[in-house]
């Protein structure tokens, strides 16, 4: 008998240091998957690939960090001539470079990825930064060929911050991609359902799951990304929550999908665009943004040279100009069907009837259903 209690223990104990191997593993093949899209910046910077001075820096370094004990300085030497290799072959690849906001898993990736396999058709990685204006100076000073931004969600309207980072920029609008959001109930494989207390996630996230957390008595957490609350998750082991993600988020950081589709309104869509420093020549819609007259009747002029023409507005939105007050500029997409024979003529008509016109992109739309 106790030496069955005993062999139970060992095969627990045994289970239980698996499972942290597997956790460190997940860790590690992270943060590598970082060090090369570093390595993909780097690359954009540089003009030879091969810097056989940072080469020697880079192993001398790693040698001395490393612990002779365990890792032992001839294990990292050999390790990291595998890395460099692989940093060299990216780098001399010819991938595109596409950012979005956010971490690994965010719906903006999900988006940058369905462009890549339905819209560009060729080899890609999506890169993450912190911030729009930071994709869109990367991509304005040519280190990445594309960004990504949301611009619009079915449930909560426009989101300003993204228009205005685009129109403070140089770029152009060449795709839409129309995502559905899908919210999953995330927890580590080994979380028994019953001990969830608290959920972690983004504080729009959660409000769009409202009605499900409170059914549940569960508490919202905010967290700054949805993506980086399943990653808070993953590497905190915290047995007592969950997050609110992709179902991305949940393949990248080891996590389990409790529940899917856990919105409370089940058509939840983002429309993000893709932008480039390249305008397109054609495309199915098409973005300007415009000021106009203080004066009665103004829109409605802007409104019946639409209408005219018979051209199908699909976005008006209008947002304060920021430079001046009580000033509004006006964002106005529509479909370009009626008028791609005569496009120049129709945007100079366009023009006559609005102040600072500016062409956001011509583009075409994916919608994607699942
Ligand atoms: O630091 C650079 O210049 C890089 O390109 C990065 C890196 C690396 O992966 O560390 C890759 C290739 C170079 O030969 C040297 C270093």
């Amino acid at each position: 008998m106790a030496l069955e209690n005993g062999m139970d223990e060992r095969t627990t104990e045994l289970a239980r240091l698996r499972e942290i191997i597997d956790t460190l593993d997940t860790k590690i093949l992270l943060l590598l998957n970082e060090r090369f899209e570093i390595a993909l910046r780097i690359g954009r910077l540089k003009g030879s690939i091969v810097d056989p001075v940072r080469e020697d820096e880079v192993l001398s370094h790693v040698r001395s960090v490393s612990n002779e004990l365990l890792v032992g300085s001839k294990f990292a030497e050999r390790m990291y001539a595998s890395v460099l290799q692989r940093s060299r072959e990216l780098q001399s690849g010819s991938a595109k470079l596409i950012g979005f906001q956010g971490e690994h898993g965010a719906y903006s990736e999900i988006a940058a990825l369905k462009f890549i396999a339905e819209v560009l058709r060729e080899r890609a990685v999506t890169l993450p930064f912190r911030t729009f204006e930071d994709i869109i100076d990367n991509v304005e000073r040519g280190l990445i060929d594309y960004g990504i931004l949301p611009v619009q969600n079915s449930l909560e309207g426009p989101i300003p911050s993204a228009t205005y980072a685009l129109l403070e920029s140089d770029l152009y609008v060449v795709c839409e991609i129309v995502l559905p959001i899908r919210h999953c109930l995330l927890t580590l494989p080994e979380t028994d359902p019953r001990n969830i207390r608290f959920v972690y996630s983004h504080p729009q996230a959660l409000a769009q799951c409202r009605n499900f957390l409170k059914r549940l008595s569960l508490e919202s957490v905010e967290y700054y990304d949805t993506a980086g609350a399943a990653r808070k998750l993953a590497s905190e082991r915290m047995s007592n929550a969950a997050a609110i993600g992709s179902e991305l988020a949940a393949k990248i950081y080891g996590l389990e999908v409790l529940k899917e589709s856990i919105q409370d309104y089940p058509h939840n869509r983002t429309s993000f665009w893709i932008l480039s420093k390249e305008t397109r020549a054609t495309g199915s819609k098409c973005a300007v943004t415009f000021l106009l007259e203080d004066r009665p009747g103004a829109l409605l002029g802007v409104l019946e040279y639409f209408k005219s023409r018979e051209v199908n507005l699909t976005r008006i939105v209008s947002l304060p100009s920021r430079s001046e007050p009580h000033v509004y500029r006006f964002f106005v997409d529509f479909e370009t069907e009626r008028v791609l024979d005569s496009f120049d003529v129709f945007v100079a008509g366009l023009k006559a009837k609005t102040m600072e016109l500016r062409m956001l992109g011509l583009y075409d739309s994916l919608v994607v259903e699942r």
